[in-house]
């Protein structure tokens, strides 16, 4: 059975379905494991960020940050969708342009930006950069004056907050690799030597305190220390922020466990707090901007797998083993992540037992789910594994020399690949022969 909070049905065959298509079909068409997202969930997701922004009538940018999912196709329909973009990386931006992104809406993000990277940003007229480090605003500072532009700018900073997430997704606390300390002087000395240069636009703040959050305490807390930091430098500088960038991080279901916020109700939280913070220090009310990626792409995938050996140990447990693993859907392995699954051609069938889904990699560490209801399983059988459109395909890798799976896009009835199989030709064409 399909859990309801798991965005997906079942048609007439008894066959799980995305965007109005079967998807064990498109497992004989494309081959498994496969990433298959439900464009219209992707759609809806950014809808409910977008339009309540709209509907309060505030000034606001909502970024997909791509490093949940980026491809061509994907940053093109958050475009459509009236998104902005955050990327980490020359390779998140390059991909951004070969989308036909519009600049002016992409935000440059990373602790190590290199040269290459911030001149590539800035020779294309990115929208901004939230810089990270004073070697990062040095070096922004050379490119400026070489080639002469200006560019405009968000400071990072990390409040000091520990969110309530695993460590390792944990980004605004004091001893994180990531921006300036709000607390000890490096935020003021940083915003000095930006006011400083007439070729940078400083334009406010920007916050992330983690991901797969599930509360707005931790984002409050943050918005009210950014203000008493704005409030410092209104008084000390007159300085009035145009911007403030509240990052994202907000949290999707995976399993029952899980209790999302409404993103409605997060966006009217956020507004209002950030509305009463700027009336408080006496400031117009900053264009809010968020970063929501896993929010966006997370429940919208789901990846199919084909069942191939079993083992049974009596009193222990029993193994199936899928032809993917951590290789396609790193999180287990990496935070422990729990996922839920059924059998995409047994839908109705009534469970008969608990499974453990190990992957295919030479890896004990490399199981998927440990314990999972399922109907009877056989060889052949195709494992649909939900929530995995953020940070499966964007994490996976080439561990045991797997070719990457492909990624199909399916609404309204119609399916598209968007993202081709990498090939085994794919897997040595850049090693070189030593002779
Ligand atoms: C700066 C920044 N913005 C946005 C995100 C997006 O996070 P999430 O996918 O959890 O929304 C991240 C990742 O945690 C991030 O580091
Ligand atoms: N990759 C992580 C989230 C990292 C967020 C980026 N700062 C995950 O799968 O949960």
């Amino acid at each position: 059975m399909i859990p309801d909070y798991h965005p997906f049905n079942v048609n007439k065959a008894g066959h799980l379905e995305a965007g109005g298509v079967d998807v064990v079909e498109l497992a004989e068409t494309y081959g498994t494991p496969l990433y298959v997202y439900d464009v219209s969930i992707i759609r809806n997701n950014c809808r409910d960020f977008v339009r309540t922004f709209r509907e309060l009538g505030v000034r606001a940018q909502v970024a997909y940050a791509s490093k949940a999912f980026s491809t061509v196709a994907m940053l093109q329909v958050v475009n459509q969708e009236g998104m902005s973009l955050d990327v980490v990386s020359q390779g998140e931006l390059y991909t951004a342009l070969q989308a036909g992104f519009p600049v002016s809406k992409i935000h440059l993000h990373g602790n190590n930006k290199s040269l290459e990277e911030l001149t590539m940003a800035i020779e294309h007229g990115i929208g901004c950069i939230v810089v990270d480090n004073f070697y990062e605003i040095e070096l922004i500072e050379r490119i400026l004056q070489e080639k002469n532009k200006t560019v405009n700018v968000l400071m990072r900073v990390t409040p000091g907050i520990e969110s309530n997430t695993h460590h390792y997704i944990m980004t605004g606390n004091e001893d994180s690799k990531f921006g300036f300390n709000l607390s000890n002087g490096q935020a003021d000395q940083a915003f000095l030597r930006l006011r400083n240069n007439s070729s940078i636009q400083f334009k406010g703040l920007h916050s992330h305190i983690g991901s797969q959050l599930f509360e707005t305490e931790g984002l409050l807390l943050a918005a009210e220390l950014l203000f008493q930091k704005l409030d410092h430098w209104h008084i000390e500088y007159g300085f009035v922020p145009d911007v403030l960038n509240l990052g994202g991080g907000f949290g999707i279901r995976y399993t029952a466990e899980d209790e999302p916020l409404s993103y409605p109700s997060l966006v009217r939280e956020l507004t209002s707090a950030v509305k009463e913070q700027a009336a408080s220090i006496g400031i117009p009310t900053p264009e809010i901007w968020i970063e929501p990626g896993r929010a966006i792409a997370g429940n919208a995938g789901l990846t199919l797998y084909t069942v191939g050996s079993m083992k049974e140990i009596p009193g222990v447990r029993s193994y199936i083993s899928v032809d993917g693993g951590m290789t396609d859907n790193l999180r287990p392995a990496l935070y422990q992540a729990v996922y839920e699954g059924v059998l995409a051609n047994k839908v109705s069938q009534p469970d008969a037992g608990s499974v453990a889904v190990a992957g295919k990699c030479c890896e004990s560490g490399d199981m998927l789910i440990w314990d999972l209801p399922l109907p009877e399983v056989k060889p052949n059988d195709i494992l649909a594994v939900f929530s995995t459109g953020a940070y499966g395909y964007s994490m996976a890798n080439n561990y045991n020399r797997f070719p990457k799976p492909a990624v199909v896009f399916a609404e309204n009835g119609t399916a598209q690949q968007v993202v081709k199989r990498e090939t085994y030709h794919d897997l040595v064409k850049n090693d070189i022969s030593y002779e």
